[in-house]
């Protein structure tokens, strides 16, 4: 398939080579959500084929040292950054993703994700724990085969995140890229070729989640399963898991709760508050029910409508756009159908609302108010630009409200008291809590959901504590020391 000047393969990738599929699908683009092609569909065959390729290659590229993989990895991020503009206008014809956000942010993000990982394998090191009758000897072994499955609001972001940790750490892969934005993985996966690759070692196949995504899930082959997406797959994959008994590690949605305070700085928490429409609401650690101190409110909901209503809704290629299009018209339903019933249950729209005049697919960010905490609209995750509105007067009843979901991803605190931030902050029950900042990423910081949010901690060194047998060597210590006597395995 050609997107402007890039081609891009849409075959299978397994054991080093393109592989027709089994089937195909189409793929539209929500840019006009018209057709673009087809791509491979996989099948339980061709992931038994994937899985086989990848443990086939495990013997070498596991016992390779860290250091081997490395150079290897480190040329895999060098073409990914090299191939920049070709990634970022694939992957923002597949998914609707800004292609100057994709390519300021997206793309380096995609090749440190494999460059932090390649440099920290070279210093897992282990470690020595000495104990008064055993000397412990911890070692990091990679795991064999991790089944990585992504969604389409950041395949290649998302995609390289376990790709980095899973490859450095002597692991092979089995890649299944998002049906519905597949297209950004099948180009790094020659990318990876390119850099060195060796056959088996990520293979890609493409697919539909219930029938490629679950084969690949169900895999007895696999010894780690990782997964980004919804919560309800989430538990199917978890499912798969626990029937092979193999660790799985699950990155799910979020209902975010963004709290301003009266000692804010006002201006900052207004243009981060818009900046939770981007991708048009569809990231997963947006923080979407905004809640403000009743006497800053009125003054931050301005500011916040000023902020917003300067943002440009239309074609993600463009570079003067900020809110792109939804996946598709069945993610487009599904926002308008949150919108509608919230407003049936009394909640107004403060601005937004419905379809915007850029196309089929363009929904206007949209904040919604007075909403009860307790109905959808607060409770449930959108997955579009669409946030709800509610104001508080005490800092313990934010923190109620802030910890009143099932969720528990992330949280965005605004105020200009450091012993506030440290309090609400620890208070919040979510994985990574941003004070006076939003998605600032150090890769060597924990990454988690809380409660429906995820199982299951990855980054820096937790990363390989997933992606690899942690195994610890216990050795008497009378057995070797000098000059003893006797024992079995003693050193002249
Ligand atoms: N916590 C995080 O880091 C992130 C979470 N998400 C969450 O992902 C969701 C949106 O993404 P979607 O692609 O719609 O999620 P999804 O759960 O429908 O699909 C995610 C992936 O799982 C595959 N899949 C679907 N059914 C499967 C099955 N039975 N077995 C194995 N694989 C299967 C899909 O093909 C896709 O590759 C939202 O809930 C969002 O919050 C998205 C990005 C990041
Ligand atoms: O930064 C990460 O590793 C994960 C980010 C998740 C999203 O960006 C998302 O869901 O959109």
């Amino acid at each position: 398939m050609k997107i402007e000047t890039v081609y891009v393969p849409t075959d299978h990738y397994i054991d080093g080579k393109r592989v027709s599929g089994s089937a195909s699908f189409e793929v539209r683009t929500p840019i006009d959500n018209s057709v673009l092609g087809t791509c491979a569909g996989g099948n339980k065959d061709l992931i038994d084929r994937a899985v086989e390729a990848a443990r086939a290659a495990f013997h070498t590229w596991g016992k390779a040292s860290a250091v081997a993989r490395g150079v290897v990895l480190r040329r895999f991020a060098q073409r990914i950054r090299a191939n920049k503009a070709a990634l970022s206008i694939v992957e923002s014809t597949d998914n609707g993703g800004l292609r100057h956000a994709i390519a300021a942010h997206m793309i380096e993000r995609s090749a440190q994700n494999i460059e932090f990982f390649a440099a920290r394998a070279e210093h897992i090191g282990g470690e020595v724990v000495p104990g008064s009758t055993n000397t412990d000897i911890v070692t990091y072994e990679p795991a064999g085969v991790a089944a990585l499955i992504t969604p389409w609001n950041g395949p290649l972001m998302l995609s390289t995140w376990k790709l980095g940790p899973a490859l450095a750490a002597g692991n092979t892969v089995v890649l299944k890229p998002p049906e519905l934005a597949p297209l950004s993985c099948g180009l790094l996966a020659s990318l990876a070729e390119e850099a060195g690759v060796p056959p088996g070692v990520l293979n890609v196949v493409h697919g539909d989640g219930t029938v490629t995504g679950q084969a690949l899930a169900d895999h007895p082959g696999i010894s780690r399963i990782s997964f980004t997406g919804s919560p309800q797959t989430g538990r199917k994959v978890a499912t798969a898991a626990a029937a092979n008994l193999v660790p799985v590690s699950l990155e799910l949605g979020g209902k975010s709760p963004f709290v301003v305070f009266s000692s804010a700085d006002l201006d900052a928490a207004a243009a981060t508050a818009a900046r939770q429409y981007f991708n048009a609401g569809q990231v997963c650690l947006a923080g979407t029910r905004i809640l403000a101190e009743r006497s800053i409110a009125q003054s931050l909901l301005e500011k916040i409508r000023e902020k917003v209503g300067a943002m440009r809704i239309g074609d993600p290629r463009d570079e003067s756009t900020s809110i792109g299009p939804l996946i598709s018209a069945r993610q487009f339903e599904r926002v308008k159908g949150f919108v509608d019933r919230a407003r049936a249950q009394g909640a107004e729209v403060l601005f937004g609302g419905r379809q915007h005049s850029a196309g089929e697919l363009y929904f206007e960010p949209t904040l919604l108010a007075p909403v009860s905490q307790k109905s959808e609209i607060v409770q449930n995750e959108v997955f579009g630009p669409v946030l709800t509105w509610q104001t508080f007067d005490e800092e313990a009843e934010a923190i109620t409200l802030a910890n009143d979901t099932t969720f528990g991803l992330a949280a965005v605190i605004f105020t200009g008291d450091p012993a506030q931030a440290e309090r609400v902050g620890k208070a919040i029950v979510a994985g990574t809590v941003w004070v006076n900042s939003f998605f600032v990423r150090n890769l060597a910081a924990p990454f988690s959901g809380f409660r429906l949010s995820g199982v299951g901690v990855e980054g820096g060194n937790r990363s390989f504590d997933f992606y690899c047998n942690v195994k610890n060597l216990s050795i008497d210590n009378a057995s070797f020391q000098r000059g003893a006597s006797s024992g079995p395995g003693r050193p002249h």
